[in-house]
């Protein structure tokens, strides 16, 4: 406790930055231990008393000390109403020798107040300090939007109480996953057990001042008739009987009748008409559109202009930029906002990771324009399915939404992971420094990574590539690091129960960062012994051995680990290859200098296919699954490359689609590259998708899959396997 309080201390900051925070200079009193509570009638059934009593729980009616604590027009805090900002979610908040005043300008905004005196409450002393403060843009939070395994009740209990702090007032119920908040069971209502987990949600929400939205994702089987709109309606009721208060339809990923705009439309205004204004007390509904992003859209087409038009003013609309993955900047807003005809409503596909399962993205929030507050009505980020993880990029998106002009994407990233670990920060800030990029992905989208290290780390490999020298400045540097990951990663690893959920989230890239330090560290001993006929071997065997223990993938991530993949595995591997190679002209050996070996290389012009990485382990090979709707156009195709005959045993297919879909697709096998024969498919189980090719005993060394149907077919890419016989 005593750590936390130092580092507190050392360089508190309000979280997140208030637009106007004052304290008079040296001047503080101590905590007052009781005090009277002067309370307006409007907090009755709010939260912000709850809190402020979690906080200060000493109540004594002739306590000298006092907290006026109120909303505008409430009498105990009229005398500063002046100084309430006019702004919704604004608050005041005054520290004197013998009072607190909180001044909301909405329950909200009381509440906000007081959980900023609660960061003041960290603090050895309380300062004289005064707030006025508001945030940039109105809805700020995550939708939880992501595919892959949807977050755990503990998860999103956590996630609520993070909202709470951190001032963000949004949190979308929308795992593409969970089977009734899309297809097949949308209509159905949740079963009771689901069903009273969704209550505490719904519950701990309203604790923190969070809106719960729940979305419905109907559009992949939708029929646009009367009958699956009273269901959809009737599955709203079911969850606003649940207590939620928000609600959002989802449109996006889907294909067919339900991409048909003027229906979406049609059926988003009845909603509105006959349930959100109907209620009185439910947020603005939100919607996301099938085309949701720039690259996707084709506006002669009239898909958001018909949106717009037709869409009520106050339905807001989800927008994720110029690209599926992209960042928001003021030529982002000024293509859409003039086609929807309101500011969007930014969903902001980052930290998500289920395109580039095998990273973890830890790295500072960025990229996005510091002078757009004004040209959007919500910032909500898709986070990756690591709760914990997207912590640190969340932290960073409630500074910058709440307060963007005043956002340092640096200082919100070193106070996120202090927020985090506070007695392990300058650890996590190794691991997370050095796990942020997420390699080369279908979607183009890729973060900086080892920052503060690129500049060594490109001086030692220059110096070494260029001139076979060694340059020892850089050297030590990276050296030096290497032996901070090694610490880092044990000291996590071994870090108990500060924060265990992350811990466990992230064990198995903690293990593989380990590996990367000290892989590099030896391949920087390699460096030095490239002319040492005996020397040299040792190291050279022990870096191989770390190459295999890194591609020896945690089970239950098949698609592999990668950690330090930006900037420091390149590095390594090229100085292993470049002191091998020196070696063997040196004593005319046979060293293996390949760092990365894989017999099996992808081609493929299908752009969100081209990228998967290949695995093998022993005689099983594979192509890594993806966890998105796959945009094959006609006549795309992949080819998996041997790197020399081999003789198959088997091959599964798995495009997520049933029979009459492999009819669009032709699987083929070639000896040669240039003739190619027919492998036939056929389903593995009945009413499965997997499928198998007869290709047992064939000797091949090309696979290829293309789709011959002459239109684009929209698949899921859930496996590619073979095994080669013995
Ligand atoms: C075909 C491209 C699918 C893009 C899917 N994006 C995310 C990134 O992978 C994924 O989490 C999914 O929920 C989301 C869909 C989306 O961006 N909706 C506005």
């Amino acid at each position: 406790l005593l750590a936390t309080a130092t580092i507190h201390a050392q360089e508190f900051r309000l979280q997140p930055t208030p637009q106007n925070y004052t304290v008079q200079q040296d001047d503080s009193i101590s905590i007052p231990r009781q005090y009277r509570l002067m309370a307006g009638n409007s907090l009755n059934n709010g939260t912000a008393l709850p809190l402020l009593r979690s906080l200060m729980p000493e109540e004594a009616p002739d306590a000298a000390f006092r907290i006026y604590i109120g909303t505008k027009g409430d009498k105990v805090v009229s005398s500063y109403r002046k100084r309430i900002p006019q702004k919704s979610e604004g608050y005041f908040l005054k520290i004197e020798k013998d009072r607190i005043i909180i001044a909301g300008a909405d329950e909200r905004g009381t509440y906000y107040g007081v959980q900023t005196l609660a960061q003041l409450l960290t603090l050895d002393k309380l300062p004289l300090a005064e707030v006025a403060d508001y945030p940039d843009v109105p809805y700020r939070g995550v939708v939880e939007g992501f595919y892959g395994t949807p977050w755990s009740q503990e998860d999103r209990i956590r996630q609520l109480d993070f909202y709470g702090r951190n001032k963000m007032n949004v949190y979308l119920y929308g795992p593409k996953d969970d089977p009734y908040h899309s297809t097949p069971h949308w209509r159905k209502p949740y079963p009771a057990q689901e069903a009273e987990r969704l209550k505490q949600l719904v519950d701990r929400a309203r604790d923190n001042n969070v809106i719960f939205y729940w979305a419905i994702h109907p559009g992949q089987d939708i029929r646009w008739n009367e009958e699956d709109r009273e269901l959809l309606l009737q599955k709203f009721e079911s969850m606003y009987q649940l207590g939620v208060r928000g609600f959002a339809v989802f449109f996006d990923d889907i294909s067919g009748e339900g991409t048909k705009a003027d229906k979406q439309a049609e059926l988003l205004n009845y909603i509105d008409n006959h349930f959100v204004q109907v209620k009185k007390d439910v947020a603005p509904l939100v919607m996301c559109p099938t085309e949701y992003n720039k690259s996707w859209t084709k506006v002669e087409g009239g898909y958001l202009t018909t949106l717009g038009e037709k869409l009520n003013k106050d339905i807001q609309i989800m927008w994720t930029g110029n690209r599926v993955i992209a960042t928001i900047d003021r030529p982002t807003l000024d293509f859409i906002n003039p086609l929807i005809k309101r500011k969007a409503y930014i969903w902001w596909n980052f930290p998500v990771s289920d395109y580039v399962r095998d990273h973890l993205l830890m790295g500072p929030v960025y990229g996005n324009g510091l002078d757009i507050e004004d040209g959007m009505s919500a910032f909500v980020s898709n986070p990756m399915e690591h709760a914990e993880a997207s912590k640190i990029s969340l932290y960073s998106v409630a500074d910058y939404t709440w307060n963007m002009e005043k956002f340092d994407s640096d200082t919100s990233w070193r106070h996120a992971i202090k927020d985090l670990m506070p007695l392990h920060a300058e650890y996590l800030e190794t691991f997370a420094a050095h796990n942020s990029d997420l390699g080369k992905n279908g979607h183009g989208f890729r973060r900086e990574e080892s920052i503060r290290l690129q500049p060594a780390l490109s001086a030692l490999l220059k110096s070494y590539l260029e001139k076979g020298e060694i340059d020892e400045t850089a050297y030590n540097q990276v050296d030096e690091e290497c032996r901070k990951i090694i610490l880092s990663a044990d000291m996590l690893l071994a870090s108990g129960n500060e924060n265990r959920p992350l811990i466990d989230e992230i064990r198995p890239w903690l293990t593989q960062f380990k590996l990367v330090g000290e892989y590099g560290k030896t391949v920087l001993e390699m460096m030095r012994l490239p002319q040492q006929e005996e020397a040299f071997l040792p190291g050279h065997a022990h870096a191989q051995a770390l190459q295999t223990l890194m591609t020896d993938n945690d089970a239950r991530y098949p698609q592999g680990v990668k950690s330090g993949s930006g900037q420091l595995m390149p590095t390594f591997d090229a100085l292993f290859e470049a002191s091998t190679k020196q070696y063997n002209q040196r004593f005319h050996t046979a060293l293996n200098a390949r760092a990365v070996y894989s017999p099996y290389t992808l081609e493929s012009n299908v752009q969100q296919l081209a990228l998967l990485p290949t695995q093998q382990k022993g005689k099983e090979g594979s192509i890594a699954p993806s966890n998105e709707v796959i945009l094959w156009q006609a006549g795309g195709s992949l080819t998996l490359s041997m790197d020399r005959p081999r003789v198959l045993a088997t091959l599964r297919i798995d495009l997520g689609t049933k029979e009459e879909g492999y009819t669009h697709f032709r699987l083929e096998t070639s000896l040669d590259g240039k003739t190619w024969r027919n492998a036939n498919l056929q389903s593995v189980w009945k009413g499965y998708t997997m499928q198998k090719a007869d290709v047992k005993g064939q000797k091949v060394l090309k696979i290829r899959l293309t789709n011959t149907s002459g239109s684009e077919q929209k698949v899921y890419f859930k496996a590619f396997r073979l095994t080669e016989q013995e």
